[in-house]
């Protein structure tokens, strides 16, 4: 169902954020995940870009409502490269969250903060390769995190369930912690998820409205956030950048659009819908 060309949303509670965003979009925070939600799923995890409309409409955006941000597990720098986020001048008040919030670079500054190294990592990194050669997989070193990446192995379903085990173990040693996501599993320090952060920004903004855009389990613990949020008065909705790969998001969520591609749309509707009278 529709309202306009804005999709219903399934929940009252979905309904109820939508609504405040639309009446107040100064006092909106409006937050999107990278990969699966502003930029389709590619094999090679350098080559992912932005769908084409989706900067232009976060652009438009940002003029409208308090806050933008990317919330995303990639690294904060490597998100604002393959975004191209630096230098835009209509999105000099974007934040990206990256590490699943571990890490914060601010357009208005071009400061970029991150966490000490964790020493877990240093160790699974000098313990991965045995353990992935074989599989067909291949590691992602992000420095801060390692992400091992099935989705160029012959089987990739199989590959990624025949690594979780060991890897679950080999994050275990060393204190790390899982993440599981679209053909992939992340080694990474504990202590921080998509959850906290958005929380976190949401607060230290003041907003009375929260939208989260996200396709993968990473997202659910931001979708999570979103209704305690809606908790303490701040309206929310939950908008799933819908795949085939990923199932578990829709009992979470208040909309679910076409992949990146249904995203944009929806960013630029909801442009069109704020546009300044
Ligand atoms: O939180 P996100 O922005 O969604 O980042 C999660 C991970 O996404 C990336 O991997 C995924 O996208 C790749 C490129 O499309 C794809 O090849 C891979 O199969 C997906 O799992 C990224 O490489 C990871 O570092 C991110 O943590």
């Amino acid at each position: 169902m529709y309202m306009g060309s804005l999709p219903v949303p399934s929940t009252d509670a979905g309904r109820a954020g939508l609504t405040a965003l639309l009446d107040q979009p100064e006092r909106a925070l409006i937050a999107v995940d990278f990969d699966g939600t502003l930029a389709p799923i590619v094999a090679d995890p350098e080559q992912a870009r932005p769908h084409p409309d989706a900067v232009p409409a976060l652009a438009r955006l940002a003029g409208r409502v308090a806050v933008v941000a990317v919330i995303t597990g990639r690294p904060a720098e490597v998100a604002v490269r393959l975004g191209g986020f630096a230098g835009h001048p209509e999105l000099a008040g974007l934040t990206v969250l990256g590490a699943y919030g571990a890490e914060r670079w601010d357009a208005a500054t071009g400061e970029l903060r991150t966490p000490p190294p964790h020493e877990g990592v240093a160790a699974a990194r000098a313990e991965l390769p045995a353990l992935v050669t074989g599989t067909g997989a291949f590691i992602e070193d992000k420095g801060g995190a390692l992400a091992v990446h099935t989705r160029r192995a012959p089987d990739p379903v199989g590959a990624f369930a025949a690594l979780r085990d060991p890897l679950a173990a080999l994050a275990a040693r060393h204190r790390l912690a899982l993440e599981p996501g679209r053909l992939v599993l992340e080694l990474r320090p504990p202590g921080m998820d998509k959850g906290a952060a958005l929380t976190a920004l949401a607060r230290e903004s003041g907003v009375g409205s929260v939208l989260y855009a996200g396709d993968d389990l990473g997202d659910l613990a931001a979708f999570e956030a979103v209704a305690e949020l809606r908790d303490t008065g701040v309206a929310g909705l939950r908008v799933c950048s819908g795949s085939t790969e990923v199932q578990e998001l829709a009992a979470a969520t208040d909309i679910t659009v076409n992949g990146p591609e249904g995203v944009a749309h929806l960013l630029a509707t909801l442009a069109d819908h704020l546009r300044a009278p």
